[in-house]
């Protein structure tokens, strides 16, 4: 990739990417510094992704075209569809636009008719707002048990699907990506896709971009259907798309 590829391409990254902080001791001072971040040199980020208790403060101090995204069933993927529920709906209520909500992935292989209808519950209940679901791939294990999450969500109204929380071992890897994305394309591609922890590089970033090209269609990762679930990655990703020092020490592209 050439080096004005290499930065069309971290731009096109920035702004797909869901800029978040879901650290436990995360304050409102915190989302603050993020809201400012969420403005960078190379344009505005997707969305931030927070903790709930910050949805209505962010909502008043962020710019209107950079979303809210927020977690629910967050990070442990509960049964408990009642609760999930009025999570939801106040984050709702206090301006979200988007639900990260964690599908109750202990129950994927026995029952996946009840992640369905968990889904379908809260889909049904996001009013305008997005429904992204977490599968959390890591703890799935195998291929087979990811597609039938896939497909629970997918049945249930899944606006997104997400790999991971970024609170497990195993976060997204190009391997749980690819059979994401399969099951997207099966579906006629209409549905979203964000990978999500441990994304830390421009490299690891384009990689998932790329991925979602080669198996959804070039045209398939608009900011609508494609976003990045990450922490640290935005100062990589700057500074390939201004040509500065990369935070590894590596040189500007
Ligand atoms: O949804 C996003 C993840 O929580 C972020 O994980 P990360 O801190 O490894 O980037």
């Amino acid at each position: 990739m050439n080096d004005g590829t290499k930065v069309r391409r971290a731009g096109e990254l920035i702004a797909r990417l869901d800029l978040t902080n879901l650290n436990d001791d995360c304050s409102e001072a915190d989302v603050a510094a993020l809201i400012e971040k969420a403005e960078t040199p190379s344009g505005p980020v997707a969305a931030i992704c927070i903790w709930p208790a910050f949805v209505g403060f962010a909502r008043r101090e962020l710019s209107a075209r950079i979303k809210v995204a927020t977690v629910v069933n967050f990070p442990l993927g509960g049964s408990d569809i009642d609760a999930t529920l009025l999570e939801t709906q106040k984050a709702v209520q206090d301006g979200a636009d988007e639900i990260d909500l964690v599908i109750a992935y202990d129950r994927v292989a026995e029952d996946p008719g009840f992640v369905e209808a968990h889904v379908r519950t809260i889909r049904a209940n996001c009013g305008h707002a997005k429904l992204k679901t977490i599968l959390e791939t890591g703890k799935l294990y195998d291929e087979a048990t990811i597609r039938v999450a896939c497909n629970a969500a997918l049945s249930g109204g899944a606006d997104f699907l997400k790999t991971s929380t970024g609170k497990v071992e195993v976060n997204a890897t190009p391997a749980s990506a690819r059979i994401l994305l399969e099951e997207i394309a099966k579906a006629g591609s209409t549905v979203g896709f964000k990978p999500a922890g441990g994304i830390r590089t421009f490299e690891d970033a384009d990689g998932y971009m790329r991925l979602a090209e080669t198996i959804c269609g070039i045209d398939y990762p608009t900011p609508e259907r494609f976003r990045l679930g990450a922490s640290g990655v935005l100062a990589d990703l700057l500074a390939v798309a201004q040509g500065s020092e990369r935070p590894g020490g590596k040189a500007g592209y």
